[in-house]
């Protein structure tokens, strides 16, 4: 079938259906899409989520490849699967999939590299691309700068990249999906997603234990506080 969407819920019963201890009725599955320039480390930061590790030596991704953690919310009352297509930045690697990425996504992460400015002034026309293909104002959008264990070669500072992010209204992170150290804050960055998308409605963040993290949940004053 051509839709990896339908793919993915058709392999979620079949699995459903062969484990007693998982309760479908806790279980729901969230489509997150992964986009921005090529090179700026899309499948790096979704191999640290999904596999543990830093992958070393990947290729540019053709079309898209599919990863997919589950995680539990609210101690292990609510098991959310998140579903994340990591997607092609290069054009000639993405055009004939483009449709496919935005098809019923429930959250989107536009990444950058803290260390090209190309590939931070590049995420308007992501953001534009997002909006072309009817992504509503309600699905969720977060921001991530990555490759901060470059300190000597950074060239987006993080005041424009969050200055950037609040025109927008889009909570920014900054993390390395190649430092260890960072592992735990490239799990925070899901786990946030997870929770809002859970909970259906805008939450408020506290800022992570991490220091060298920005995040902005600019929302109204009457919402929830995220438990990462
Ligand atoms: N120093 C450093 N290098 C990174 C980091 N993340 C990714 N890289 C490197 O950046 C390069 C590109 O990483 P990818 O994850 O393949 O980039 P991508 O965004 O998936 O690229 P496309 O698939 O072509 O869109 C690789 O050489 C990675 O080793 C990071 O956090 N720090
Ligand atoms: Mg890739």
């Amino acid at each position: 079938h051509e839709d990896f969407g339908y793919i993915f819920s058709r392999n979620d019963s079949l699995e459903l259906s062969c484990h007693h201890e998982y309760d479908p009725a806790k279980a729901r599955i969230f489509k997150i899409i992964v986009i921005g320039d090529s090179n700026v480390g899309k499948t790096c930061l979704t191999y640290r989520f999904c596999g543990g590790t830093f992958l070393k030596n990947p290729e540019a991704t053709i079309g898209v490849d599919f990863r997919e953690r589950t995680v539990e919310l609210d101690g292990e009352s609510i098991k959310v699967r998140l579903a994340i297509w990591d997607t092609a930045g290069q054009e000639r690697f993405r055009k004939s999939m483009v449709e496919h990425y935005y098809r019923s996504v429930h959250a989107v992460i536009f990444v950058y590299d803290v260390t090209s400015l190309t590939s931070f002034h590049s995420i308007p026309d992501w953001i534009e691309e997002c909006s072309r293909h009817s992504v509503g104002p309600l699905v969720p959008r977060i921001m991530v700068g990555n490759k901060c264990d470059l300190r000597d070669r950074r060239e987006v500072p993080t005041s424009a990249a969050q200055r950037f992010a609040d025109s927008y209204n889009f909570p920014l992170f900054e993390t390395s999906a190649k430092d260890p150290a960072e592992k735990e804050h490239v799990d925070a960055i899901f786990l946030t997603l997870a929770y809002r998308l859970k909970s259906h409605k805008p939450l408020r963040l506290k800022q992570p234990s991490v220091s060298n993290v920005t995040q902005l949940w600019n929302q109204s004053e009457d919402e929830g506080t995220c438990q990462c």
